[in-house]
């Protein structure tokens, strides 16, 4: 049996995964069998049949996984995350329920959340969006406002310790605030894409910065690829009660064991609604996936 050596995950594209080894060296490698549940930011024992190619042998246990599912199948985001960073911005507009989507999968792994108001210098549009996310700040949800046209070393320090996986919708600034931070990482995203893709233009892939090489401490920054939707197939009635923290206080207060929270009488969640203690847009989302949910 070849030697097995322990790298990390920093670019995932379909089944190859460039894997940074000990010294800061990346190796392109595909993972031995048929499955490919990797993601970026796993750690991976690697063996390494050709100098210029490894074979991802298994997966270290995870801390985090952040992904996405529908009824057929799962979309892997990013591994051994520690906190998210939702990025918005004043303009355009941006989904409400993508946002409590993606806070919904960040406490269901226990994983730190935050968002990111862009694009505060169109001044005008800045009251709009506070008030769009005032349902996140009294949840407690931090929200850092910047422009990363303009720079982001306000976010810097909020990044040194953590592995920070960066997620939004297309067109709210996430690729900016990345050449921000990482003015380097335009080149190294190119080099990685002509590794992966053989030439094809794809930017479909999580790629994982460190946001100073000398620095470990500074802290990590995974990219992924502008979501449009999110979908959370994967989480039971009983997860997605739990991952609103607004309901916590509410939980098992119903008249009825298996209350649905719908027309039962003696709901409290509805009665916690009708008092003006859930926000009705979040309490909106909570139904539309509460109804999906499979248990
Ligand atoms: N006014 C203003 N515009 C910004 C700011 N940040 C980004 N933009 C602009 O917003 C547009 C989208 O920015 P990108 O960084 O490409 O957005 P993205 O979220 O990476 O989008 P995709 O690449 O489509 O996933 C570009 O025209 C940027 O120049 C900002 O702070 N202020
Ligand atoms: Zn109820």
């Amino acid at each position: 049996m070849s030697e097995r050596i322990p790298g990390q995950v920093v670019a995932a594209h379909g089944r190859q995964y460039m894997v940074e080894l000990a010294g800061g060296e990346t190796l392109l490698c595909f993972p031995r069998g048929k499955k490919s549940d990797i993601a970026c930011g796993d750690r991976v024992e690697i063996s390494r049949p050709a100098k210029d190619q490894g074979a991802i042998e298994a997966i270290t246990p995870r801390s985090s996984l952040l992904y996405r599912s529908n009824e057929y199948r799962q979309k892997l985001i990013a591994a051994n995350v520690s906190q998210v960073l939702i990025v918005v911005a004043t303009e355009p507009g941006f989904s409400f329920e993508l946002v409590c989507r993606t806070l919904v999968a960040t406490q269901d792994q226990g994983v730190a959340a935050r968002i990111i108001l862009n694009k505060c210098d169109l001044a005008d549009k800045i009251a709009p969006a506070r008030q769009a996310l005032a349902p996140f700040v009294a949840l407690g949800v931090p929200v850092l406002e910047l422009s990363a046209l303009h720079g982001a070393e306000a976010l810097r320090p909020l990044l040194a310790g953590h592995t920070s996986l960066l997620v939004g919708q297309s067109g709210m600034g996430k690729s900016t605030l990345v050449n921000a931070l990482i003015p380097e990482a335009r080149a190294a995203t190119r080099e990685i894409s002509e590794a992966l893709d053989s030439g094809k233009h794809t930017t479909t892939h999580a790629r994982l910065y460190h946001l100073d090489p000398a620095k470990p401490e500074a802290g990590d920054l995974i990219d992924s690829p502008g979501l449009q939707d999110f979908g959370l197939q994967h989480l039971s009635r009983s997860d997605i009660e739990h991952a609103f923290a607004e309901l916590a206080p509410h939980l098992g207060q119903c008249r009825f064991r298996d209350c649905r929270h719908d027309r039962e009488p003696d709901c409290a969640l509805r009665s916690a609604l009708e008092a003006g203690q859930i926000d009705p847009r979040r309490w909106a989302v909570f139904r539309t996936l509460y109804q999906g949910a499979s248990s």
